[in-house]
């Protein structure tokens, strides 16, 4: 045991190994003698693979070397592609550098005798000779799946327990025991029973703030997710700690690896409920080799825009609810109006009448074109001042030349009058100011939403000033949708790009034809990075910057969170509705979040979804998801089945105190003694203070009194030994130990939030409360 308070704490490496050697038959010299020799022969395997990614390593960085050495000389078009290939191996370099630790972790022994080593990314010798096979590949698959039941032509499953390059332990899982003696194998050599000691290890390991990843361990339910087909939209619904931000992160990285070309020119996007969930879970791609996927917080996706203020519930869930679409159409539909009278002006001694029944007809004309506001404004614009041209013309009473008719036209644009009366009849508009608009001014927001009522309305209105919030981002996009922006010059930049982009591919295909590197790199992907003048971005790059870009695949996290206007602006970004959704309609806190995938999905994907459900919670000891489960049962929620991996002893306590002033003081003091017994040698161990948004203030404050600086807001620092969240703050984040502060506080702000803190422990939740415990609490079922 390490020392730490609870019961069922992690084996020592020098446990695991001699559980896993143990087949249940006590400790025959033998058959330890017989593993021993199983160690060594693995330990070789490893010598060489490491070897091999030594080597491949040195190559790379030589190759680099060679390309910097080569210097800024030569045409542009020798540059760009040295500049390309110096970005190609600082990628290759920095791929085989993050895939050092468990390099290899498992092992295939085949029905036909063939031995295949599975491992973070594939690797083979100089004569391309299979080494290691990359976790995603079909070859790989049976890792994941095969069972006794189903064995898949796989008679043994070894997992490889490493420590740095070392092999420290070995676990057997026999699939076909008949096949495997019949092969000759001494039952004697077999190494544990099952592979649940790898799990289990994994499971209880101290925590260090940083999401790790699950590569060597994915179990069965979650492989089926991961490889499900790229197209269309699957839904992953599953409680707490099921896996599902990790099996969203690793089927990333699996689509990523299955349909490289197209993702890798289209881009992935992954967006999760906050920045700091963002860099929580930021360094499992790099570990599974993968860099380029876009992640994002919903309140990023609109380039420019810094969505930091804040709002209350009742107006955010307004904001995200489905109808405001139609408000902002009609916003924008009522910027294109009729004049009540006709405007006269004297236009060089004549006298041109802006017409109501003129305005009228370039207005349908213009609608007519299904094109959005700005650029059906040209259209509108060239109208009228085509009909007023004509009035001026039949003033003069000849026949003018086309040359001088569009003189005329100019004269006319350029007057101010008429300039006046055509923007009060068709506005050009930005989305920031038809937003502000509707916020500030509460005539404009009533003639668009009929449909809200005065009280609704009354919410809404805000001072100019106010900083945009994450609820304003969604209708900010739908704005930017439905005004367009005078496009004309880009979309002629756009056919030149293409042209352009069609050029460099073909030239990225002759380079890669005549230096073989081929397999590291695809046309389109070395394309990209060829640039015949400065920098060019990488499709990551050019994706976030780009409102409306169109992803190949898009992951949400904690998708329960986003309302229907959120919805509507994501799946812009996506036409072919390719989207990994994964979340629990049990957790939702945000206003305009869901309870119901097929009520919030149905309208927007037409029922076009699949659904795959996760059951077994990885995180939390079964004594603390029961009584979370219990808690969220009495509150009404909608919570999935779900079995415990592991429990803990004295996994829950509970601290009553006299009175509400002494929570913070007992919650700070509490996670101060805690964090001393978490933190293990290496420094791992994190414990996490969990209360309402004014309570997390006061235990920050008493955490400061006793010498521990906890910042606050989006600075939350995960690496810290203590931290203080809101319930929101907290949401797909884990700790080892838990304090939560004042149940029935953290539920009356929603009852989704309380599941959350409750299921954030791998080890135990300490609950200290001054009030009674909500309802299911103490209970048995
Ligand atoms: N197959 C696995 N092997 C090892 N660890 C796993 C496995 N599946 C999940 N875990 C671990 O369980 C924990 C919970 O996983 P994750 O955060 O992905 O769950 P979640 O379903 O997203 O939870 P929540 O809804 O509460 O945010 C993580 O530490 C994760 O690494």
């Amino acid at each position: 045991m390490d020392g730490r308070p609870w019961g069922g704490a992690p084996a020592s490496r020098a446990e695991r190994r001699d559980r896993a050697c143990d087949p249940g038959a006590g400790g025959v010299d033998g058959r330890v003698a017989a593993i021993d020799s199983e160690l060594v022969g693995e330990q070789h395997v490893v010598d060489v693979l490491y070897q091999r990614l030594d080597e491949l390593r040195a190559q790379s960085r030589r190759r680099l070397a060679a390309v910097r050495r080569a210097g800024p000389s030569g045409s542009p078009q020798n540059r760009s592609e040295r500049d390309a290939f110096a970005t190609l191996y600082e990628d290759r370099v920095a791929q085989l550098e993050s895939v050092e630790d468990r390099l290899a972790f498992g092992r295939l022994d085949l029905r036909d005798g063939e031995r295949r080593y599975i491992g973070r990314i594939g690797l083979t010798d100089e004569d391309q000779t299979p080494l290691l096979t990359d976790w995603r590949a079909p070859a790989a698959q049976a890792f994941y799946r095969a069972t006794a039941a189903q064995p898949d032509g796989v008679v043994r499953r070894r997992h490889l327990v490493t420590a740095g390059r070392r092999v420290t332990g070995l676990e057997d899982d026999v699939l076909d025991l008949e096949a495997l003696v019949a092969a000759g194998v001494d039952p004697a050599t077999l190494a544990g029973v099952s592979g649940e000691g790898a799990l289990l290890a994994a499971l209880g390991a101290a925590r260090t703030g940083r999401m790790g990843d699950i590569v060597a361990t994915i179990q069965a339910e979650q492989d089926a997710v991961i490889r499900s087909p790229l197209n269309g939209t699957l839904v992953v619904q599953g409680g707490p700690g099921t896996g599902k931000t990790a099996v969203a992160l690793h089927r990333a990285a699996y689509l990523l690896y299955a349909h490289r070309r197209l993702l890798e020119r289209s881009g992935v996007l992954l967006v999760g409920p906050s920045r700091t969930f963002l860099r929580y879970i930021d360094q499992v791609l790099p570990s599974l080799g993968e860099t380029g996927v876009v992640t994002a917080t919903l309140a990023d996706l609109y380039p420019g825009v810094e969505a930091r203020g804040t709002e209350s519930d009742d107006v955010a869930r307004l904001k995200g609810d489905a109808v405001m679409a139609r408000v902002v159409r009609r916003a924008v539909r009522q910027r294109q109006r009729v004049p009540q009278q006709a405007t006269r002006v004297r236009v060089d001694g004549r006298t041109v009448v802006v017409r109501p029944q003129d305005v009228a007809a370039a207005i349908g004309r213009a609608r007519r074109q299904n094109r959005p506001h700005n650029q059906a404004r040209v259209t509108f614009v060239r109208d009228m001042l085509a009909r007023l041209a004509e009035q001026y013309v039949q003033q003069l009473g000849w026949d003018v030349p086309p040359e001088d008719r569009a003189e005329i036209v100019e004269d006319l644009r350029t007057t101010r009058e008429i300039r006046i009366a055509l923007n009060l009849a068709w506005m050009p508009l930005t989305p920031q100011g038809l937003l502000t608009d509707l916020w500030t001014k509460p005539h404009r927001l009533e003639s668009a939403a009929p449909e809200l009522s005065a009280r609704e309305r009354a919410l809404l209105v805000r001072p100019a000033d106010h900083p945009w919030t994450p609820a304003d981002v969604p209708l900010l996009d739908e704005a930017a949708e439905l005004l367009g922006e005078d496009d004309q010059a880009a979309r002629a930049q756009a056919r030149a790009d293409a042209q352009q982009r069609e050029a460099e591919i073909e030239y990225a295909r002759q380079v890669l034809r005549s230096t073989g590197a081929g397999d590291m790199v695809s046309a389109e992907a070395l394309a990209g990075r060829f640039a015949s003048s400065g920098p060019r971005l990488t499709t990551a790059e050019r994706a976030a910057a780009d409102r409306s870009w169109t992803y190949g695949h898009v992951v949400v996290d904690e998708a329960q969170e986003l309302s229907a206007m959120a919805w509507r602006a994501l799946l812009r970004r996506v036409p072919t509705r390719s989207l990994t959704v994964v979340g629990d309609v049990a957790q939702t806190s945000a206003a305009g979040g869901t309870h119901d995938w097929a009520a919030m999905l149905d309208p927007l994907l037409r029922g076009s979804w699949r659904l795959a459900e996760l059951t077994v919670n990885y995180r939390t000891p079964a004594t603390v998801a029961q009584a979370a489960r219990r808690v969220a049962v009495a509150a009404g929620l909608p919570v999935s089945p779900q079995t415990s991996a592991r429990d803990v002893a004295d996994a829950l306590t509970l601290e009553r105190v006299a009175d509400d002033a002494l929570l913070a003081p007992v919650a700070a003091s509490t996670a101060d003694k805690l964090a001393a017994q978490v933190e293990d040698a290496a420094g791992a161990g994190r414990v996490a203070v969990v209360a309402a948004l004014g309570r997390a203030a006061e235990v920050r404050a008493a955490l400061a009194a006793a010498g521990r600086s906890v910042p606050a807001g989006d600075a939350v620092d995960l690496h810290a030994p203590v931290v203080v969240l809101t319930p929101a703050q907290a949401k797909g984040l884990e700790f080892d130990v838990v304090v939560l502060v004042e149940p029935t506080e953290v539920q009356s702000a929603s009852p989704g939030d309380l599941y959350v803190a409750m299921t954030r422990p791998t080890h135990a939740l300490h609950v200290v409360h001054a009030r009674d415990l909500p309802a299911g609490f103490g209970e048995e079922i």
